[in-house]
């Protein structure tokens, strides 16, 4: 039986009149790929601010690896093993790939200001930085401005950054958005390998980046998860046909 990194209990999370989430609950087993998805406007930007911990849930609970989360802030919970990255991109363009990802570790790790030893050469930082551009097949861009990199190049930076905070779960928001076949075709392909070490919760856009890596789904509409199971039955699921998939 595999282990559960991450599980949300019951979240609700009302805006006025609007439930935007109303009893969500699911959870990340380590080894896997479990992606949430749902239409425009069902809640899942909502849900992510609540496990990442921008946004406080009403009511329910947040467990990561066994502790709970629910009232951490958004930097506790990334100490704690918390990875994620965002709809928006949040690189510094003028930087080399390596000084971004660098630049993530030493948030972290709370050091900011280190007058008496150049970041550059701090092997505190240097080392999990270039172990993460290794495992996203980067290390060979680690000098290059992120200005130069394609779209899918910047993807790739994006999860080293959180992939070098050495975290427990990964939460990736739809990290296939506006990149060609080729750059979710290698996306896809890598994020395939880095589930074995870290567990990904995917949201996501591009169902068939999802049908593909997906070990198991859940689908939000109206804040509520209307099914949750692999590729096959959600595809086939009656409810998530009429809901989602707009058949
Ligand atoms: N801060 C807020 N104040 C009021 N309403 C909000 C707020 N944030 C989200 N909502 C509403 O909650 C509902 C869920 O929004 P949310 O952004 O979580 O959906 P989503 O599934 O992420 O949509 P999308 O795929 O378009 O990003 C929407 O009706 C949205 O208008």
């Amino acid at each position: 039986m595999s282990e559960t990194v991450l599980s949300l209990n019951d979240l609700h999370k009302r805006f006025g009149a609007l439930q935007a989430t109303r009893g969500v609950s699911l959870d990340l087993q380590e080894g896997e790929i479990h992606a949430l998805i749902g239409p425009n406007g069902a809640g899942k930007s909502t849900l992510i601010g609540q496990i990442a911990g921008s946004l406080a849930p009403d009511q329910g609970s947040v467990h990561l690896a066994g502790r709970e989360i629910t009232r951490l802030s958004v930097a506790q919970r990334a100490r704690l093993g918390l990875g994620r990255s965002f709809q928006v991109s949040s690189l510094a363009e003028p930087l080399s790939v390596m000084r971004n990802v660098m630049i993530g570790v030493q948030a972290l790790q709370g050091h900011s200001f280190r007058f008496w030893k150049p970041v550059y050469r701090d092997e505190s930082l240097l080392a999990p930085a270039r172990e993460a551009l290794e495992r996203m097949q980067l290390l060979h861009r680690a000098d290059t401005p992120v200005s130069e990199l394609s779209h899918g190049e910047r993807r790739q930076v994006e999860v080293a950054c959180a992939l070098a905070l050495k975290p427990r779960a990964l939460l990736l928001d739809e990290p296939m958005a506006g990149l060609g076949p080729e750059g979710t075709a290698r996306l896809t392909e890598l994020l395939e390998a880095l589930k074995l070490e870290v567990p990904i919760l995917l949201i996501e856009h591009d169902m068939e980046a999802v049908f593909r890596l997906a070990d198991r789904i859940s689908v939000l509409v109206a804040g509520s998860i209307i099914a949750h199971g692999d590729s096959v039955t959600i595809r086939q699921d009656p409810q998530v046909r009429e809901a989602y998939l707009g058949d």
